[in-house]
This record gives C-alpha cells, structure tokens and sequence, in this order.
C-alpha cells in the first residue's frame, strides 16, 4: 500500500507555524526525528500534556513516547465546556509552578476545541507565554480551533469573554486520533466546514452535496479534501488578520446567536449545533438585508439538515438572546454588528442599530 503522504499548511499570522496533516502521528510520537520532536524543538525540558478524559490513553502513550529526554507531565481537565473555566485555568497554573516549569518548557494542548481553548489560554499567560504544540483530537478542532491562535474561557455572562491573541508554535492534526471520536461530535465539527463553503470556499458545499456520507466518512479523500480546504482558508484568513480587525471577523459568520444559545443553554450544547442555528439566522438576516437569494438560504438548511444538524430555535428565548448578543465581541457600543451574505462568497459586516429587524429574521427560524 502507498504512504499518503503529509499535508503541511504554514500559517504567518501570530508568529510562523505548520499546520501538518496526516497519520500516525502519534504512533510515532517517539521518534527523534518525527512530527512531535521537531514541533517541541530543542531545549525543552518539561512538557505538560492538558487533556481532557476521554483522551486520557492517548495522553498517556505520548507521555511514554516523549519521555527520557524531557520529564513530562500529564494535566487532566473537566470535559468540553467546563474545560474552559477560570478554576480549570487556575488548576493548570498551579501544576505548572508546582512543577517548575521555566519559558524553555512547553504545552501540548490534546484534546477538542474546548480544550486547545484552554491550553492556549494557559500558555500564553503562563510566564506571559511559553512554547505550544496543539494536537487537535476532533474534527471542529482540527479546521478551525487549533488554528490562528484564539484562545480563551467562558464566563458566567457569556462564551469566551476571557482569552489572548496567542499562536501556537505547531499544530499536529493526525487523522488517526478521530477513529473513536463519537459520530454527534464528527458531524457537529462540519459546521465550522460549512461556514467555511458559505463565505469562501463553494468546492466545499459541492463535496458536502454530492454525497454527503462519503464526505464525512474519515476515510475517504473528500473528508481529508474538506479538512485541508478548510485549513487552508482558516490560514489564509488568520495570517492577514491575526488580530481581528477586519477580515478575520468572516470567520464568525452565524457565531453572533450561535454563542448566544451557547450561553442560554448553559454550555450544554455542542459549538457546531449552535452555529449551525447562528449561521441559518444569519443567512434569512442577509435575504432581508443583503438580497441573498432565497436557493443560498434553502442551500444552507438543507446541508444542515443532511448533517443532521440544528436549524431552528424556540420562539419564546429571543429576548434572553438578544440580552446575550450586545455583550457579543463584535459589538461596538450599543451596535451590534453581524457577518452577512450577499452572495456564497460575499461577505460584509451589517450594522444593526434598530434590533427589530433581528426580531423579523428570527421569526423565520423560530419553531
Ligand atoms: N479558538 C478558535 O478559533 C475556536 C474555533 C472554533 C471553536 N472553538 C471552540 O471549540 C469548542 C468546541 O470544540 P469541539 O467541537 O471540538 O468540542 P469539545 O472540545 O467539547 O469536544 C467534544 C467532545 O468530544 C470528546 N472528544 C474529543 N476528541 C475525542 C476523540 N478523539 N475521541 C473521543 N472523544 C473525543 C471531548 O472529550 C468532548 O466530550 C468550543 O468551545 C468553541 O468555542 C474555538
Ligand atoms: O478564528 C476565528 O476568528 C473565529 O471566529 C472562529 C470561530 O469558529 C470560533 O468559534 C471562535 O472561537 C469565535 O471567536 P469569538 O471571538 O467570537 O469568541
Ligand atoms: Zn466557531
């Protein structure tokens, strides 16, 4: 059988970094002369490995794997969302003093997206910033978290209110890590390609239609197409715009509600679900304001819907999400401000003074 080979995207933006795309990455761990010894680099003589518990074996075969010339150590954190807490944060600081850990150390953030989230929000502010290697474990994670150096925590008042702008110095998406990953968790990571399909990349929305069993199958060279399509934009866009002050915002198409109904169901729910709401509210905000044709709308429910993902909300939340969107970071005062479509491709940023407006679009998916 022929090695397929590696795919490698560099990325500019924060500092320069690979993004490399493969298997048996892991497996390899070991070997000096592999993925994981060049992404930790020379002289680093501690490792932390932040992982949540359902990767407590993997974490547990890189340890081995790394050990001998570095002491490793191993961070168990609570699951998804009530990862990406303050305490949680807090807890990993504290093994990190207590374990000396100097600016030539490092951190491997292993997990989803909630936890890569909250690696990088711990080493960029431990010691203001030591070495990260990401090993994205889900597919959200792989195109869209690990990449371009958002990191941060949920606060009571809203999703990711906390964090820093801070790069990972490598990221290892090796495909192998998603062979157990539950199939809710592997469609819900689609949304994130999706939006990617919708503001930039229309190959993606073909894949996805064309048959959509093959594409999420991650076996098949379309899923791996749709993993390194959506990397590569997430790239692109993240090295002209590390810091967020303008293009970059595309990348929060449908996250204005998504991260409201995150916040209203108290972190319970899957990112990808609620963006997928996020981004069918955003579409009907863009027929209203933008012209988007009605087919890009229809094209947008019936991806979702072939994803087996959400695409209405109840009708009686909208003045607790409206509550919740002002405080979103997009916001500029009292405007709030949204991702909009006037064709697939076509972003802008839509100003909304008078929220009714909002009110009539959320009609259109309220159920
Ligand atoms: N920083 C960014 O740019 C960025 C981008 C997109 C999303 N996010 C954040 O990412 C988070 C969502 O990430 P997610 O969808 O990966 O969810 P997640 O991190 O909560 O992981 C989902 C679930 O899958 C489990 N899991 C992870 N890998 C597994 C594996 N290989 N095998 C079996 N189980 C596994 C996890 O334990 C968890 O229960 C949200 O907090 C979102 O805000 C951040
Ligand atoms: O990388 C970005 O920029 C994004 O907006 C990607 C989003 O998919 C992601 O969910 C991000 O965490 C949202 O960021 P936030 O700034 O709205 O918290
Ligand atoms: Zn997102």
């Amino acid at each position: 059988m022929t090695a397929i080979e590696n795919t490698v995207i560099s990325v500019t933006g924060g500092r320069d970094y690979n993004v490399t795309i493969g298997r048996g990455m892991i497996a390899d761990a070991a070997n000096p002369r592999g993925q994981f010894s060049e992404a930790l680099g020379a002289g680093v003589n501690k490792v932390l490995i932040i992982h949540p518990p359902t990767l407590g074996a993997i974490a547990a075969e890189l340890r081995e794997a790394l050990s001998g010339e570095r002491e490793v150590l191993l961070a168990e954190v609570p699951d998804a969302e009530a990862g990406k807490r303050m305490e949680v944060a807090q807890f990993c600081w504290q093994v990190l003093g207590q374990a000396d850990f100097t600016r030539s150390d490092a951190v491997i953030g292993l997990g989803g997206g909630a936890l890569t989230d909250l690696a990088g929000f711990v080493a960029a502010t431990w010691l203001r910033g030591v070495r990260l290697v990401h090993v994205p474990s889900t597919v959200l994670g792989m195109v869209d978290a690990s990449v371009g150096g958002k990191t941060g925590i949920n606060t009571n008042e809203g999703k990711n209110l906390v964090g820093a702008f801070y790069a990972p110095h490598a990221v290892l998406c090796d495909l192998d890590v998603l062979a157990d990953l539950p199939r809710n968790e592997l469609l819900a990571g689609f949304a994130e390609i999706v939006k990617c399909g919708f503001i930039a990349v229309p190959e993606i929305l073909d894949i996805l239609e064309a048959n959509v069993a093959i594409a999420t199958d991650p076996q098949s060279s379309q899923f791996r197409r749709l993993i390194e399509l959506s990397i590569g934009l997430k790239a692109r866009v993240v090295s002209e715009d590390f810091m967020e002050q303008g293009e970059r915002e595309i990348l929060n198409y449908g996250h204005t509600l998504g991260h409201a109904i995150e916040h209203a169901e108290r972190y319970k729910w899957r990112h990808g679900a609620a963006i997928s709401i996020g981004m069918v509210f955003a579409a009907e905000l863009s027929r209203m304001t933008q012209n988007l044709p009605d087919e890009v709308v229809d094209r947008h429910r019936r991806i979702f819907e072939s994803l087996t993902l959400p695409t209405g909300y109840p009708r009686g939340r909208w003045d607790t999400l409206l509550a919740t969107m002002k405080r979103d970071k997009k916001a500029r005062g009292s405007m709030l401000r949204f991702v909009v479509l006037s064709a697939e491709g076509k972003t802008s940023i839509l100003n909304v003074p008078d929220t009714s407006i909002l009110f009539t679009a959320y009609q259109e998916i309220a159920t």
